[in-house]
């Protein structure tokens, strides 16, 4: 409805870029109603299982293109842009990205939150920590040690990005998590951009000292992090600086900055010590209002800033139970297993075809487990199981997976907090689906509150922003704020704790399951489970081999002298005096098998698929980041151990072709 003269208001527009679209939403300040908006869906790539990347420079253009619209529609509705007053920005938190700050480019695709890869770094680091205690940072960051934050991501990046390396050593190298990269792009890039972020996103690197609200030097120093190349920190509510980027938003001031899940507490009105909110989006994030209290948690939740509106104000704090995979898992029912064609219209109808699972669950861990587990070795599973199992069930199962792991968090937010929560408060995409709303009531027993409007997180944050330039103080936009459906539970207690402790019994049996200490390239050709696998061949028997490998090495020596290093069997090195037990392993078979390992740096991203394609094939690899590079330093590694473990392990099995394969039992060794 477009607004009559003289009773137009100050309008706020909110970045929001989330783990898989990236939107703009225009708000009419003093509303918590959406005046315009627009989206466009995010490119995610996944190199390898487990990996998912995102290309920095498409959320740029996503933020241009969606500005754009979004304003577009302003003129029908009364406005124009200069009716812009300022900027917020949410975003999907902990994905972290490297750029050259001389350049502007990016060194390497954004690594996202939920991305394992760092797996080996997490282990590299506990072994460094008494008792490999994965809880040993919290008391200062507040975080446990796990891939998910942003700290191991850098760290990887630090230790395996040729480019990253280099930036570093030429102090040209800048971190940030999404939020940073936005800022800084905005503001000018090369030319003056701001480097900085705010205290929510700060709190999520395992960087920061939750006492401080500052980069930590001691944690700095674990991860190998400098100072110089992290952002500065700043409140959730200021004004930063000003766009100068040519675009549709030049000129407009930025004055708010917060994490896609604090911003949803602020947006949910949970302002108070002792309210929370659920945000169902592609994972599920439960966050608690402490006030000015730290709350340590002593059940596998993490202490988080939940947000600091305005440099001199103190900041609140928030408990959070954090779940990988929430509305993730129906996209996994549509699109790997295609149980479903449509994740909003199915879940709700097919699921509802039937009264219960028919005792079938489904625990998505299929990367590990976040809250309040953190289980890098859990993996998805679906038991219980019958010849009378449907689709329906699974779907359902999938459905109540959801609330389950919602349940699993407020169990240890009442331990921690010795007081239950009496409702709880949700929002994002999910929570249209009216039978999963239901399904959370039943199963955690309290109350469900539906906001008026799924995106809570935009609205967060456009109220942190309008609140720094006095266009939308907190208390006055409370009053506006009231959730839209009432969701009350319809089972007895015994029924719920009955089908918890089910649950329960199905996540026992999903932990465990990963050993994998080194993720292998997905291609075409190997996909075959996640065992090391040995390439098909076509040698006939051990002479053949030998005559192959004579022909490889001249292959080398006249193509690639310098560049790449063709590591043949009873000669062993490494790279960096760093010894990788993948690497052996793959040694090892090779001396064991005469099979050819060409040598490249220790934590290259190829399989041994490419590095035999190359040289049986002569087809270079296609890999982008390949980063294929000359051996500095010779060393001599220690055979006996792996050997021993092999040459012991009755799970060596042989595919068709008569290649080793080495099952997970004997990688755990490693
Ligand atoms: N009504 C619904 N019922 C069930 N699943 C849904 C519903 N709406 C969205 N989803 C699922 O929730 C996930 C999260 O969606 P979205 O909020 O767009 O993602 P994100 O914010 O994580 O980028 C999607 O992957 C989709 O599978
Ligand atoms: O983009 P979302 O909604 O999946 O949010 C991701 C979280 O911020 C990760 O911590």
């Amino acid at each position: 409805m477009p607004v009559k003269d003289g009773t137009k208001k100050s309008l706020v527009g909110v970045i929001d870029d989330g783990t898989k679209t990236v939107r703009f939403v225009i708000y009419e300040a003093e509303r918590s109603e959406e005046l315009a908006a627009y989206q466009l869906d995010k490119t995610e790539v996944q190199p390898q299982e487990g990996w998912s990347e995102q290309d920095p420079q498409e959320i740029i253009h996503h933020i241009r293109i969606c500005a754009e619209n979004a304003i577009g529609k302003l003129p029908e509705l009364g406005y124009t842009k200069d009716d812009i007053i300022t900027l917020g920005i949410t975003n999907q938190r902990e994905t972290t990205i490297a750029w050259d700050k001389i350049t502007g480019q990016p060194l390497h695709p954004a690594i996202a939150w939920n991305d394992i890869r760092t797996s080996t770094t997490v282990d590299a680091i506990l072994a460094k920590v008494p008792d490999r205690n994965k809880n040993y940072l919290k008391h200062i960051s507040g975080l446990p040690i796990s891939p998910y934050f942003s700290a191991l991501k850098m760290k990887w990046l630090k230790d395996n990005v040729k480019a990253v390396k280099k930036a570093s050593k030429e102090r040209k190298l800048l971190f940030g998590t999404v939020d940073s990269w936005i800022v800084w792009t905005l503001t000018g890039g090369p030319n003056g951009g701001l480097h900085i972020t705010d205290v929510t996103n700060a709190s999520r690197t395992l960087l920061m000292n939750l006492d401080t609200l500052n980069w930590d030097p001691m944690l700095c120093r674990l991860f190998s992090i400098h100072p110089d190349s992290l952002p500065n920190i700043y409140s959730s509510s200021e004004i930063y600086g000003v766009v100068k980027d040519g675009s549709v938003l030049d000129g407009i001031r930025i004055s708010g900055i917060l994490g896609n899940q604090q911003a949803a507490l602020v947006g949910q009105n949970c302002l108070q010590a002792g309210q929370a909110k659920n945000t169902y989006r592609s994972g599920c994030f439960l966050l608690c209002n402490t006030g000015s209290r730290r709350v340590q948690s002593t059940h596998g939740l993490l202490t988080t800033v939940a947000y600091q509106l305005g440099p001199d104000t103190p900041a609140v704090y928030a408990l959070e139970g954090s779940i990988a995979v929430a509305g993730g898992a129906m996209k996994f029912l549509r699109d790997n297993l295609k149980l479903i064609k449509d994740v909003v219209k199915d879940t709700e109808q097919i699921a509802g075809q039937v009264f219960s699972t028919g005792d079938v669950y489904f625990v998505p861990a299929f990367s590990g487990l976040y809250a309040p587990y953190w289980r890098k070795d859990a993996r998805g599973i679906i038991c219980g199981l019958t010849a009378f199992t449907t689709k329906n069930h699974i779907i359902r199962a999938a459905l109540e997976a959801v609330c389950f792991q919602t349940r699993d968090i407020l169990e240890a937010m009442n331990k921690d907090c010795g007081m239950p929560l009496s409702k709880l408060h949700v929002d994002g995409k999910m929570t249209s689906n009216n039978l999963l709303m239901q399904l959370q009531a039943d199963l955690i027993g309290i109350p469900v509150l539906r906001a008026h409007s799924w995106d809570m997180s935009a609205l967060g944050a456009a109220v942190a922003a309008g609140g720094a330039v006095g266009v939308w103080a907190v208390q006055r936009w409370r009053r506006h704020h009231t959730p839209a459906d009432t969701f009350l539970p319809t089972t007895t207690d015994d029924d719920r704790d009955a089908r918890y402790t089910k649950w329960k019994m199905a996540v026992q049996r999903s932990l465990g399951w990963a050993t994998t200490k080194k993720s292998i390239t997905m291609t075409g050709q190997n996909k075959r489970n996640s065992i090391i696998q040995l390439p098909n061949h076509s040698f006939d028997n051990i002479t053949d081999r030998k005559n192959s490998i004579n022909d490889e090495q001249t292959i080398e020596q006249d193509s690639r002298k310098n560049s790449l290093i063709t590591h043949v069997i009873d000669n062993p090195v490494s790279v960096d005096g760093e010894i990788n037990a993948y690497e052996e392993l793959l040694k090892y078979a090779a001396r064991k098998f005469s099979i050819l390992i060409p040598f490249r740096t220790p934590k290259h991203e190829h399989t041994i698929l490419d590095d035999i394609d190359y040289f049986m094939n002569k087809k270079e690899c296609d890999y982008g980041m390949c980063q294929c590079c000359p051996i500095e330093k010779k060393l001599q590694t220690n055979w006996q151990s792996i050997e021993d473990i092999i040459e012991n392990d009755p799970e060596i099995i042989f595919d068709s072709d008569n290649n080793p394969i080495v099952v997970e039992r004997v990688r755990s060794h490693l």
